[in-house]
């Protein structure tokens, strides 16, 4: 794994946010347009506002989720609020967005059309940015919830599964392991000292099930970007 270390969140910021743009650029040269998952959660904050102020060609830019909280758009724990308040804004407001919620009170109910939504966006995906929580999950990927071996089967033919998590709350949506491996580029932000112990007990060990980040970077070139 590389890892780019930063002693601020204000300077990774400033460097992922141009790392990211230029990757997207590369993605639209390519391919005519670029698609970009990002996390939820309170690390990406700055992130966010650092892209929307960054000039770059964001009408070819198709933005989701790695995960989804199940809750109103309005609700505070939304993901999606947090981007359309964050990310969508500035420069970054002529991006598409995809959301990953539908009009269910069953998130298992909303896999096909939310499935299908996300079907329209450019792929495979060319930036994810994933997030990790002390349990050592990613994405909605809990090692706590029932659906943890349907989340990190590679067989699977499912983007997306629905999550009951037990140690955390809402019901998640939350693409699988085998669609977050397909995307090109995947980092991993984390910020703080207790984070990166979690990271570090998560290389230590092999099982997947407990820490389900592990299952991500046994597998995929990710890069991570820390600070302090
Ligand atoms: O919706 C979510 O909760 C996520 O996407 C999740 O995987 C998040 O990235 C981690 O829980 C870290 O969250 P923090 O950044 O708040 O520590």
């Amino acid at each position: 794994m590389k890892q780019s270390t930063f002693e601020s969140a204000e300077q990774l910021n400033s460097v992922f946010s141009q790392r990211i743009v230029e990757l997207l650029e590369q993605g639209i040269a390519k391919k005519g347009r670029a698609s970009i998952l990002v996390s939820g959660g309170r690390t990406p904050l700055g992130l966010f506002k650092a892209l929307s102020e960054t000039n770059m060609d964001w009408s070819k830019v198709d933005i989701s989720l790695a995960d989804e909280r199940w809750v109103s758009t309005d609700d505070d724990a939304s993901n999606e609020k947090l981007v359309r308040n964050n990310l969508l804004q500035g420069y970054a407001s002529k991006a598409s967005f995809y959301s990953l919620v539908a009009d269910k009170a069953d998130a298992a109910d909303a896999i096909d059309e939310v499935s299908a939504r996300v079907s329209a966006m450019s792929q495979p995906f060319d930036v994810l940015i994933l997030g990790m929580g002390e349990d050592g999950h990613t994405a909605s990927l809990f090692p706590c919830s029932a659906q943890i071996q349907q989340g990190l089967d590679l067989n699977t033919d499912q983007q997306l599964i629905a999550v009951t998590p037990t140690t955390a709350p809402h019901q998640r949506i939350s693409f699988t392991l085998k669609a977050l491996l397909s995307s090109q580029n995947i980092f991993l932000h984390l910020t703080g000292e207790s984070k990166k112990q979690v990271l570090e007990q998560a290389l230590a060990g092999d099982d997947e099930f407990a820490m389900p980040i592990r299952a991500v970077l046994s597998r995929a070139d990710v890069e991570l970007m820390w600070a302090a």
